[in-house]
């Protein structure tokens, strides 16, 4: 009977933060992966690394995961300086799933997990595999060839193999990447499961909304990191807050209904849609600025139809961040 492996999920966190960065650098030849890249992610966090094609996220994974080494600057990962002499012990310590699973087809996803296993020295083999297989729910295809899967099942594969470790730290690079998305949906519970299980997920993605649904925080890399923050703090920053208002007709004096009301920077018209008219208020607080808005407007004499606070998507974060790289390239 094969005794259970000690679980690093199982055990309290490891004191300080799971990955450290401090402007790292990955050139090959004369071109930049990336550059000066500082961030640094807890114990426990999903982090999301976004960046258009080319912005250097895979090689950023392969770095912090030992694969390369950097140009210069320094991290540590999982509490160990990124050092060819720590190279092992990291990689005993974290699990990079690249983007395509590299599984054999013609092996049982067991035969391949117990490949990999052996790969990687594991001990109690056997009930590791059943404890991969059981978190992304497939044990039921143990003994199925890995080419009779589907692409988001063979994906869930990639994971099980990822999970044979007990990692305390996973890499994820695109793990949604040509899925359709049920299958997405999938792997996207998955990960919110590991999470639960306190398992440091640091995740790369096209997908916007994903990163908005899965990560604490993200990083918004295209060569350089542009930002970094949770979602909801990177829209605050970016992007003023606004108050849209609309009324059956126009206000007759909405300089002054507007006028020092608390928590209200500004206003000017927006575009009015049909028989409406809308203007749009700057504000500085929605909760303090809304109720004395539909006072103001009601007391103008006005029939209040609407009144919406602004929702920026983080894809808007995202394109407004890409798109002055873009217009900083062509001046
Ligand atoms: N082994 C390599 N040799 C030379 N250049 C490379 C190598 N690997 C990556 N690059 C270059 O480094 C840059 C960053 O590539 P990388 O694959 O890290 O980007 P990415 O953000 O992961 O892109 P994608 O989303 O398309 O996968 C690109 O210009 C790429 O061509």
């Amino acid at each position: 009977m094969e005794r259970e492996s000690a679980n690093t999920r199982d055990q309290a966190p490891p004191s300080g933060p799971a990955i450290v960065v401090e402007g790292l650098t990955k050139r090959f030849g004369g071109r930049t992966a990336f550059a000066d890249v500082t961030l640094s992610v807890e114990y426990g966090e999903v982090f999301g690394f976004l960046g258009p094609n080319g912005a250097g996220k895979s090689t950023t994974v392969r770095t912090l995961g030992t694969l390369l080494a950097p140009t210069s600057g320094s991290a540590t990962v999982a509490g160990l300086p990124l050092h060819p002499a720590n190279s092992g012990e990291i990689r005993r310590r974290i699990a990079v799933m690249p983007e395509s699973p590299g599984l054999y087809p013609r092996l049982s996803v067991a035969e391949n997990l117990d490949f990999f296993a052996g790969l990687y020295e594991l001990d109690h083999r056997r009930s590791r595999i059943e404890r991969s297989l059981r978190a992304v729910n497939l044990l039921d295809r143990a003994d199925d060839p890995c080419r009779s899967l589907s692409k988001g099942l063979r994906q869930r594969v990639g994971l099980a193999r990822a999970l044979l470790s007990d990692p305390r730290i996973l890499f994820l690079d695109e793990p949604t990447s040509g899925l359709d998305p049920l299958a997405a949906h999938d792997v996207h519970e998955l990960i919110d499961g590991l999470r639960k299980r306190g398992v440091t997920i640091f995740l790369t993605t096209h997908r916007l909304a994903e990163a908005e649904a899965l990560c604490d925080r993200v990083g918004i890399l295209n060569t350089t990191l542009r930002t970094i923050g949770r979602p909801d703090d990177l829209r605050e920053r970016l992007f003023a807050k606004t108050l849209e208002v609309s009324t059956r007709a126009p206000l007759t004096e909405p300089d002054s209904v507007f006028a020092d009301l608390p928590g209200v920077d500004g206003w000017r018209r927006g575009d009015d849609a049909g028989e409406h008219t809308t203007y749009v208020l700057t504000i500085t607080d929605a909760d303090l600025a809304a109720p004395a808005v539909a006072r103001a407007v009601v007391t103008g004499g006005a029939d209040l139809l609407t009144l919406n606070p602004s929702r920026h998507s983080l894809q808007e974060v995202y394109l407004q961040l890409v798109n002055e790289d873009v217009e900083a390239q062509a001046r």
